[in-house]
């Protein structure tokens, strides 16, 4: 069994749970931002800060952060939003914390979870998302595409995820605003910076938002997604571990013509 697969079996037996309990009164209080605008208006990479403590392929990355203190500083610093991980099981976060980070910051956040069943984006828009994430290797091509309907129909923003050409083929069906390619494959945990340029182009761009998710540490690599074309980079790890997030975020925010410096 691959990780992923691990996850899912294990979401599928939280959200019947889930079910069980009555659905989650509306106590959301920030507005919804929109990503796709924050991205449109830039013209330096975006970039999304995630809070991460825990992580399966690397385990404890910092437990005992203080979210608040990070959101404030990720938002203080530019970020175009806000990832927080929810999945409890496997990367020790929580809708309790997507709810403290909406609340403490003005920018969009992304529920960054599993999602299978639309009582999930109920509870993360009940939380303070913005957007949430779809996750092509989790789903069967129907169940994306409902699920994708269903968000978009609240009025969230959907981040559209993949990891090879036929996951992106079925993302494309839905006409996405916003797609990531994950470097990282769920499956193997393997990272390789070069996914996101084989995969780019293969979309026609337009007004897109496309984000290389995962295994970004340097302006280098900044340099590496913007050239493939790439206009905003996904970045855990490296900002979870900073000692210096503002300096940092600077530096990975690289300006989007490649010709530096021009003009
Ligand atoms: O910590 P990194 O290597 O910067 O990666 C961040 C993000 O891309 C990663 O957390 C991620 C991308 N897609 C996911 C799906 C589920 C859980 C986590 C992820």
């Amino acid at each position: 069994m691959t990780f992923l697969e691990k996850i899912i079996d294990k979401k599928k037996q939280e959200v019947a749970e889930r079910k069980l309990q009555a659905a989650g009164k509306h106590t959301r209080k920030n507005p919804i931002y929109s990503l796709h605008q924050n991205v449109q208006a830039a013209d330096h990479i975006s970039i999304i800060a995630e809070i991460k403590r825990a992580s399966p392929s690397k385990g404890a990355i910092q437990m005992d952060v203080d979210i608040l203190k990070q959101a404030k500083q990720y938002e203080q610093s530019g970020a175009a939003a806000i990832s927080v991980l929810t999945d409890e099981s496997f990367f020790h976060g929580s809708l309790d914390d997507l709810k403290a980070v909406s609340e403490a910051v003005s920018v969009p956040v992304l529920c960054k979870d599993f999602m299978i069943d639309e009582i999930q984006i109920d509870d993360a828009k009940n939380a303070g998302a913005s957007i949430i994430l779809l996750i092509l290797a989790a789903l069967p091509l129907e169940r994306f595409q409902r699920l994708y309907n269903y968000a978009t129909e609240q009025g969230l923003e959907v981040l559209c995820e993949v990891h090879n050409a036929d996951e992106l083929k079925d993302a494309l069906t839905v006409n996405p605003k916003i797609i990531g390619i994950n470097n990282r494959n769920l499956k193997t945990f393997e990272v390789d910076l070069q996914t996101t340029a084989e995969l780019v182009q293969q979309i026609d761009k337009g007004e897109l938002t496309i984000i290389s998710e995962s295994g970004m540490r340097t302006k280098e690599d900044a340099e590496l997604a913007r050239d493939a074309g790439a206009n905003t980079i996904l970045v855990g790890e490296t900002l979870m571990r900073s000692n210096h997030v503002e300096s940092d975020m600077q530096a990975l925010q690289v300006p989007l013509s490649s010709t530096k410096g021009a003009s």
